[in-house]
């Protein structure tokens, strides 16, 4: 276990403009090409609205069972709604968290013969009739974190040598954004280290651009440093832990990388809450310059294979026939 600690950066430097511009730009490039995590404070996500979401997450996963199950993501083909602990793979092994997928609320679109399978990744959400006030609370906290995420794109497309719009396009309002709100029950049988039986979460990319994290008081969160050793990311209050996507690694060119990571299982209960910026379904991402790396990919397909393996029983019961 490394003791290094990820580097913070002020959003609201940027913002600033000038030479404070000029520094966060260059911290960026440090951070992003380099560990490809980092902590963000100066977001400007009022913490009213980070508490309101801590807090209604507690109270959701203290809901009695069936009452979580009532929106079990098994009745949904667009993987939206509560997974149960053990239900989700990672690296083919179960991971120990429960979750509530939320993504962009929209009608689900009505297939067409040929129309390509990863449309049905669009479709409405599961809320709980228990806890009315997250629908809210949840809209809420996405709208101000994808501001926030959207001027980091901004500032990373800078940093790239382009236009602060550049990844604009594929971020219009048909943006496949998504937010998982998380809970790692605490390991009663001393699991809580890697090891055997210690998956929270087993180790991953994420497969968006950007991720934007919130975490509580119980960490767990790890990163793959740059030789191989893994590096604890503890909570800091008032920060949100950034990482960087498989598909912005592409659409860079390989200037900045997608890390992996996980989540050992904590000693206590943990909570987190992520957003993943993603483009639209049918966004084609391209390697910035046409440089380095894989070619062109189709999100929505490689968003669609990463929840089939991820989610077994609703890819059984929906996507059968999809290509996997
Ligand atoms: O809960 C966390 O801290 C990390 C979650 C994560 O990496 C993911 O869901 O992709
Ligand atoms: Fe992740």
């Amino acid at each position: 276990m490394s003791t290094r600690s990820l580097p913070v950066l002020d959003l609201g430097r940027f913002r600033a403009g000038g030479a404070e511009r000029a520094a966060f730009v260059r911290e960026l490039r440090a951070a992003a090409g380099g560990v490809g995590f980092f902590y963000l404070r100066g977001h400007g996500v009022p913490e009213r609205v980070t508490r309101r979401i801590a807090d209604l997450a507690a109270e959701f996963f203290r809901l009695p069972l069936e009452q979580r199950l009532a929106i079990e993501n098994v009745h949904s083909p667009h993987f939206r709604g509560y997974t149960r602990d053990g239900n989700e793979f990672t690296g083919g092994v179960r991971d120990r968290r429960e979750q509530l997928d939320i993504g962009p609320e929209r009608p689900a679109v009505v297939p067409r013969p040929g129309d390509p399978s990863w449309w049905g990744l669009r479709g409405p959400n599961q809320w709980p009739d228990a806890l009315p006030e997250l629908r809210a609370a949840a809209l809420d906290w996405q709208h101000e974190v994808v501001r926030a995420g959207r001027e980091l794109l901004g500032a990373l497309a800078v940093m790239l040598g382009r236009e602060e719009t550049y990844f604009g396009t594929w971020f219009d309002e048909e943006a496949a954004t998504h937010m998982k709100i998380l809970h790692y029950p605490a390991a009663k049988d001393g699991a809580g280290s890697r090891g055997a039986g210690s998956q929270g979460v087993g180790e991953h990319k994420d497969y968006g651009y950007l991720t934007l994290l919130q975490q509580h008081e119980v960490g767990g969160l790890q990163v793959r440093g740059p030789d191989g050793e893994w590096i604890d990311v503890p909570p800091r209050a008032g920060s949100f832990v950034v990482n960087i996507g498989e598909m912005l690694e592409l659409a860079a060119g390989g200037r900045i990388v997608a890390t992996s990571h996980g989540v050992v299982r904590p000693d206590a209960d943990r909570l987190s809450v992520a957003l993943f910026m993603a483009p639209r379904l049918d966004a084609i991402v391209e390697p910035l310059d046409g440089q380095g790396g894989p070619g062109s990919t189709r999100y929505g397909e490689h968003a669609l294979a990463g929840w089939l393996r991820s989610h077994p029983e609703v890819a059984r019961r929906w996507w059968s026939g999809a290509p996997g």
